[in-house]
């Protein structure tokens, strides 16, 4: 019998680890017995369950033999004063003005992710006397179903205005197991520095579980202690009328500390994307995430039904139009053939074609506009002549009038981004960039730059009231399809500009000529070619943790483009920023 493809996925996501597919099965069996046979919960965040199961059972036959006694009471002190019974949100935690010193407890649940704060970001608080008195008691009344991963526990936090911290932690799952019985506190650190080591990569090697409690501690008393200061500013506020990242992750003391946020899509995309400073040291962004591409002003982008023909769309085609034996009219654009492969992926002859034609443009052909709309907004009386704009070969991909479902494998860029990915902080003096955290196929959709639409003329204006402002820029042409008209409408001649509103891509850094992603126009809602969506896709495999970048384009000597000319750090071998290092452009 053909071993099953999802057995064999799940091994392949395990050897990535290290971790043999013999050591896997037996972990997997339990699983899927345990789970129903229900794989999504298995292979749901890159395997988290199957991860966390194999390495919970190993540290189990660790721990055999070296289990110690029962812990006694210790902690079973039950506190001084007597508490209210309040809901509280983060602002009004240790905020007591009361002459006694009063002890609040913070209890935020926490599901198999472990995140310390509710949906909402809100800490509860509660009377001491409502938890177990002893956490460590078995306590048969959990009504925990330890099968199921619904189940939650609980992180109670307790606070006083003196500086004293308690966290406790409620496990209801192990607590409900008959066979529980308490282990070392040691060897729990101990396995869990190993699991974020080994499974998330995600931490230093010399941090433990202990500094990060620590961390959590101080941290905990330092925002109650600023929120209470700044009650009557705005949350985590900022003087910017930006919105500012919220910074509710901050680990680390003073000397060595990071900043970590766990999504900064505020759950608007499909996943999760963390950021990391390592160094603690820079300004979190300001901006606002925006999934979608939103219109600013005064850009023209009419999206109407009617202005797709029938031939533009595939009204008759149903299911997954991929696994039609003629390719519909929605292929037509790319030469009769969809550019994707059923897997999702760009099919590599369309890559190779395209990547060839950003590699070497000199062998094919620009456009130049009759009047470019570019030169037009520098100077509308007399316009210099148009430098030229790459011809651009386009996806086209099926969309509402189309009579296929939402999983048709023509419908990649629109079901938004599914890659795990991270902004960091560049050691290269980059800022921020992207990266990661699995290993890319070839061809694989990364995401696609989205901005506020703005004219060419609403770009440059903007651009110099910020001139001096800002020490990076976030600006992209839609350019792939002027010159195909005579003279182009101010209002038709469009960009996208991630400063202020924007998502992930505008982190995503430029690098000279052998960038791992390339960026391809996508037609999905519009016919005509003004507004697109721009689409990166990986250009080869690129492996977990390898910075993600693109070719802006930037021709290094053209100081008057939207994008502002930097000085160029991509530590490409064929860097086209000639200017010698450390010798700052004087724009
Ligand atoms: C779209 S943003 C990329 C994200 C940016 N690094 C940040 O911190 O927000 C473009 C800006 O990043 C910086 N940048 C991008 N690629 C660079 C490179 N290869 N060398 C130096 N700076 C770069 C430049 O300041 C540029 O204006």
């Amino acid at each position: 019998m053909a071993p099953d493809p999802r057995v064999i996925k799940a091994f392949d996501a395990l050897r990535s680890l290290g971790i043999s597919d013999g050591e896997v099965k037996p972990v997997l069996k339990k699983l899927l017995k345990l789970y129903d046979s229900n794989w999504e919960l298995i292979e749901e965040d890159n395997y988290r369950t199957l991860i966390d199961a194999y390495f919970d059972l190993k540290e189990d036959k660790q721990a055999e033999g070296k289990r110690k006694a029962p812990i006694s009471d210790h902690d079973g002190e039950r506190p001084k004063q007597k508490l209210h019974l309040v809901d509280h949100n983060p602002e009004e935690l240790v905020t007591s003005t009361n002459e006694k010193p009063k002890l609040l407890l913070g209890s935020v649940s926490t599901g198999v992710n472990g995140s310390f704060f509710d949906s909402n970001g809100n800490c509860r608080t509660k009377s001491l006397s409502t938890l177990p008195q002893n956490i460590h008691k078995k306590d048969d009344n959990l009504a925990c179903n330890s099968n199921t991963r619904t189940c939650m526990g609980n992180i109670d936090i307790a606070s006083s205005p003196l500086g004293e911290v308690k966290i406790s932690l409620n496990c209801d799952a192990a607590l409900g197991r008959l066979n529980f019985s308490i282990p070392d506190l040691d060897a729990i650190m101990k396995s869990m520095e190993e699991k974020y080591l080994r499974s998330y990569k995600t931490i230093e090697p010399q941090s433990s579980m202990v500094e990060l409690l620590e961390d959590l501690c101080r941290k905990y008393l330092k925002l109650g202690l600023n929120l209470n200061r700044n009650r009557s500013n705005a949350k985590y506020g900022s003087s910017h009328n930006t919105p500012l990242l919220q910074q509710k992750a901050v680990a680390g003391d003073e000397k060595n500390s990071y900043h970590f946020l766990s999504d900064i899509t505020k759950g608007s995309e499909n996943v999760k994307i963390s950021l990391l400073d390592e160094s603690g040291s820079e300004e979190l962004p300001k901006f606002n995430y925006i999934p979608y591409n939103i219109i600013y002003q005064s850009a023209n982008v009419n999206i109407s039904l009617a202005r797709i023909a029938d031939e533009g769309c595939c009204a008759e085609c149903s299911g997954d139009c991929l696994s039609l034996a003629f390719p519909c009219a929605c292929a037509q654009e790319t030469g009769g053939e969809f550019a994707y492969t059923p897997q999702g992926l760009l099919k590599e002859e369309f890559l190779a074609a395209c990547m060839s034609m950003k590699m070497e443009p000199q062998d094919h052909h620009f456009v130049y506009c009759h009047e470019c709309p570019l030169e037009r907004s520098k100077n509308e009386n007399k316009a210099e002549p148009c430098k030229g704009h790459l011809v651009r070969k386009f996806i086209k991909e099926c969309w509402r009038k189309c009579g296929c479902a939402m999983r048709c494998g023509n419908r990649v860029v629109q079901r938004g981004l599914r890659c795990k990915l991270q902004v960091f902080l560049t050691r290269e003096g980059k800022g921020w960039g992207v990266r990661a955290l699995e290993d890319l196929p070839k061809g694989c959709f990364v995401c696609e730059y989205a901005g506020e639409i703005l004219t060419n003329t609403e770009l440059y204006e903007r651009t110099l009231q910020n001139s001096g402002n800002d020490r990076h820029t976030y600006p992209v042409t839609l350019d792939a399809d002027w010159g195909s008209e005579g003279v182009l409408e101010d209002e038709d001649a469009l960009c996208l500009d991630a400063t202020y509103n924007g998502n992930v891509a505008r982190f995503i850094n430029h690098r000279c000529s052998d960038a791992n992603l390339i960026d391809f126009p996508v037609e999905v809602e519009t016919p005509d070619r003004h507004y697109y969506h721009l689409a990166l896709f990986t250009n080869r495999k690129v492996k977990a943790y390898e910075e993600l970048t693109w070719d802006y384009g930037i021709d290094f000597d053209d100081h008057d483009h939207p994008i502002k000319a930097f000085q160029c750090c991509c530590g490409s071998a064929f860097c086209r920023d000639k200017k010698p290092k450390g010798q700052l452009d004087s724009l």
